[in-house]
C-alpha cells in the first residue's frame, strides 16, 4: 500500500483503490482526480464520460457542486442505482422481460417495495410447493394469525440476492425475523422468485431488483458490458465500504478491458449490512493490476477529536493535520433533549449543534424535543398488524408527507401523498396532494399532541377511509396522539439538524452531540467486527471542532475505563450515576 496525501496526483490509467479514514480528505482527492482526468486524457470525447458513482442522492449533490459547473457534460455523477437503470436496466430489459415475467412497459423508475397482503395472498396460493401448507400453517393461518402474519410479512420484508458458490444470484430472506415460522421457512423459500414475479408483472421493481436485472444482463448480454466500457472509460466509486457484492462483480467485470475502475472508502466505516453491504467485500476486493493506496492524516477534526479517533481504532493512526487543539469531548449521563440543553446553557443557544443518533425515533424525539429514553418505537408496526390494511396506508403515508413537508423535502412529500390519489392524472394527483397537504399544515397544531384519531378524521374530508368499529383498532387511535407515531417515522434524504448517523454519512459538522444507547464503542472497541461500533466511530468523525455524546448511563467500572483511556469530561445530567 502506497501512502499519499490528499493532494497528490496519480496515474490515470491505472485501476486503484484508495483506503483512508474519517475525514482524510477521501472525497477531496477523489474530486481532484477527476479533475486531472478531465485535464490529461487523452480517452475522453463528447459521448465518452467518466461515471462517478456515490452512495447517496445528497453526496451527488455534494460532488456535483464542489465539481464545479465546468465539467458536467463529460461526467456523470449519480448512485449506482440510477447508473444501473439508465445505462443497463432502461435500455435492455426487454431482453429479459419475457423470462421474469416483467411489464416493463409499466415500469415507472424503481422503489421500496412492501409486502402487499394480496400478493402474498397470491403468491402462497399459487406456491409450487402449497400443499405442504398444512395445519397449523395453512394459508388462512399464516394470513390470519397475527403473529404468523407479522412473521410472514417480516421475513418477505427482508427479502435479498445472494451469489451462491456459482455466482448465481439467489433470492433468500433473514431467517431471525422468521422465528415464529421456522418449520416452513424451508419450504416458502423454495419459489421467492414467483413472489418476486407478481410485482414484476405490475412493473413494480425495488432497488435490489435494479442491481439483480443489471447483472443477469450484462453476464447473459455481454454486448451491453463493451457499450459500457465504450461509453465509460472511467468509472470511480466513492463510499466502496458500502458497497453490495452485486455492485462490486459488476465493477470487476467492467475493469477486465478499457475501463479503469477506481475505489475510494473506509473499511471502519462500512455501515450498511442490511443493504448487503460487507466489510470483506471492500478488503476482498481485488481486479488486476490494481494500485493500492492510504491517506494517514485527518484534515478534518481537532487533536482532541483525533486522538479519541485513534484510541479507538487499530489498523491506522490518523495524523493531526490542521494541529488545532480545541475543547475536551464531553461525556454526558442522561437523555438527548437534556444534553442539548446543557450544552445550549455552556455555550449559548447561538451555537449550531447537529444531533446523530443511532435511529430514526431518537433523532425524530430530538427533532420534537421529546425525551428519548421513554419511546415506543414500534408503534407504527403495531398499527400496521391492528389497521385494515388500506386504513393503515393512508394514514401512515399522509403522516409521513406532512412529516417531510414540515422539513422542506417537498419532493417527497408529494410523490408519498400521491399514492393516496392512483386513478387521477398526475397534475391532479399533484394538485389534491398539495391541498392536502397545506391543510394539514396549518392545522397541525391541533392534532399534534392529540389522539391520532383526530388526525384520521382531518385525513378523512379528503381521502375515503372505512369508519371505525367498536375494539382494538379504535382503542389505539384513541390512545396513541399523532406525535407519537410520528416519531417512529423514517425521513427519507434528511439533512435536517438532527438525523441518524447513517444519514450523515460523508457530512461534517463543526460541533456534534452523538446520542447512544451504550458507550461499549468506547471502552471495549472492536471496529473490525462490531458494526454498532462502526456506526458510532461514523458519528463521532463527523465532528470538526467540538464532540459531545450522550448515553443514559455510566457503570462505575466504565467510568475507570473512560477516565483511564480518555480525555473526557463528564457531566451526569440526572442521577445515573450508580
Ligand atoms: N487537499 C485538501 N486541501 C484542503 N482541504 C482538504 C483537502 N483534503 C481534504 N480537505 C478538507 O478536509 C475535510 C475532509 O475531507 P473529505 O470530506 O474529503 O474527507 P473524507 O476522507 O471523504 O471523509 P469521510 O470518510 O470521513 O467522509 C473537508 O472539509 C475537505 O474539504
Amino acid at each position: 500500500m502506497i501512502a499519499i496525501s490528499s493532494e497528490d496526483i496519480i496515474d490515470i490509467e491505472q485501476h486503484f483503490k484508495v483506503t483512508a479514514g474519517p475525514g482524510a480528505g477521501k472525497t477531496h482527492w477523489l474530486i481532484n482526480h477527476i479533475k486531472n482526468v478531465l485535464k490529461n486524457s487523452e480517452r475522453l470525447e463528447k459521448t465518452r464520460k467518466i461515471a462517478c458513482i456515490t452512495y447517496t442522492n445528497v453526496a451527488v449533490e455534494t460532488i456535483l457542486h464542489r465539481l464545479g459547473s465546468q465539467s458536467v457534460n463529460q461526467i456523470e455523477v449519480s448512485t449506482i442505482h440510477s447508473f444501473l437503470y439508465s445505462h443497463v436496466v432502461k435500455p435492455y430489459i426487454t431482453h429479459i422481460a419475457e423470462v421474469f415475467n416483467i411489464e416493463f412497459q409499466k415500469i415507472k423508475g424503481h422503489d421500496n417495495i412492501e409486502p402487499k397482503y394480496k400478493k402474498v395472498e397470491l403468491w402462497l396460493e399459487k406456491h409450487s410447493k402449497s400443499e405442504e401448507l398444512k395445519h397449523p400453517y395453512t394459508i388462512k393461518q399464516l394470513l390470519k394469525l397475527p403473529k404468523n402474519k407479522d412473521a410472514l410479512f417480516n421475513w418477505l420484508s427482508s427479502l435479498k440476492y445472494s451469489f451462491n458458490n456459482d455466482l448465481k444470484l439467489y433470492l433468500k430472506c433473514e431467517e431471525t425475523h422468521a422465528r415464529q415460522l421456522r418449520k416452513i421457512v424451508g419450504t416458502l423459500e423454495t419459489d421467492l422468485l414467483s413472489y418476486k414475479k407478481l410485482y414484476w408483472q405490475d412493473g413494480k421493481i425495488d432497488h435490489d431488483d435494479v442491481l439483480y436485472f443489471s447483472y443477469e444482463l450484462i453476464t447473459r448480454y455481454p454486448f451491453i458490458l463493451k457499450v459500457l466500457r465504450a461509453k465509460f472509460p472511467y468509472f470511480f466509486i466513492d463510499e466502496f465500504q458500502d458497497t453490495n457484492p452485486i455492485q462490486a462483480k459488476i465493477v470487476s467485470l467492467l475493469a477486465e478491458e478499457e475501463t479503469i475502475v477506481g475505489v475510494i472508502g473506509d473499511p471502519a466505516q462500512s455501515i450498511y449490512s442490511f443493504q448487503g453491504a460487507s466489510i470483506d467485500d471492500y478488503l476482498k476486493f481485488k481486479i488486476d493490476n490494481l494500485s493500492e493506496y492510504t491517506i494517514t492524516e485527518n484534515r478534518r477534526s481537532s487533536n482532541q477529536i483525533i486522538d479519541l479517533l485513534n484510541e479507538i481504532r487499530v489498523d491506522i493512526a490518523q495524523t493531526r493535520h490542521r494541529n488545532v487543539d480545541h475543547d475536551i469531548p464531553i461525556l454526558f449521563i442522561g437523555n438527548g433533549v437534556d444534553a442539548y440543553k446543557k450544552i445550549q446553557e455552556i455555550y449559548g443557544d447561538d451555537m449550531f449543534i447537529q444531533t446523530l443518533a443511532r435511529d430514526n425515533p431518537t433523532s425524530n424525539a430530538m427533532k420534537f424535543e421529546i425525551d428519548n429514553s421513554s419511546l415506543n418505537t414500534k408503534l407504527l408496526v403495531e398499527l400496521a398488524s391492528k389497521d385494515n390494511p388500506q386504513r393503515y396506508n393512508v394514514i401512515k403515508s399522509s403522516m409521513e408527507a406532512l412529516e417531510f413537508a414540515k422539513h422542506s423535502d417537498y419532493k417527497n412529500a408529494i410523490k408519498i401523498m400521491s399514492n393516496n390519489f392512483i386513478g387521477y392524472s398526475e397534475k391532479e394527483q399533484f394538485n389534491k396532494s398539495i391541498s392536502i397537504l397545506q391543510r394539514l399544515m396549518k392545522k397541525q397544531e391541533a392534532f399534534f399532541d392529540e389522539p391520532l384519531i383526530l388526525f384520521y378524521q382531518l385525513v378523512r374530508e379528503d381521502i375515503e377511509m372505512s369508519g371505525f368499529r367498536k375494539g382494538a383498532t379504535q382503542d389505539f387511535y384513541n390512545k396513541y396522539s399523532y406525535k407519537e407515531l410520528a416519531v417512529c417515522i423514517n425521513y427519507k434524504e434528511d439533512i435536517s439538524q438532527h438525523r441518524t448517523v447513517h444519514k450523515s454519512k460523508g457530512d461534517e459538522f463543526q460541533n456534534v452531540l452523538l446520542i447512544t444507547d451504550t458507550i461499549e464503542f468506547l471502552t471495549h472497541p472492536a471496529l473490525a467486527g462490531n458494526e454498532e461500533h462502526r456506526i458510532y466511530y461514523v458519528g463521532i468523525s463527523r465532528a470538526v471542532d467540538r464532540l459531545f455524546i450522550v448515553t443514559p448511563k455510566l457503570s462505575r467500572a466504565n467510568r475507570g475505563i473512560i477516565e483511564s483511556k480518555f480525555n473526557f469530561q463528564i457531566i451526569g445530567l440526572e442521577k445515573n450515576l450508580d
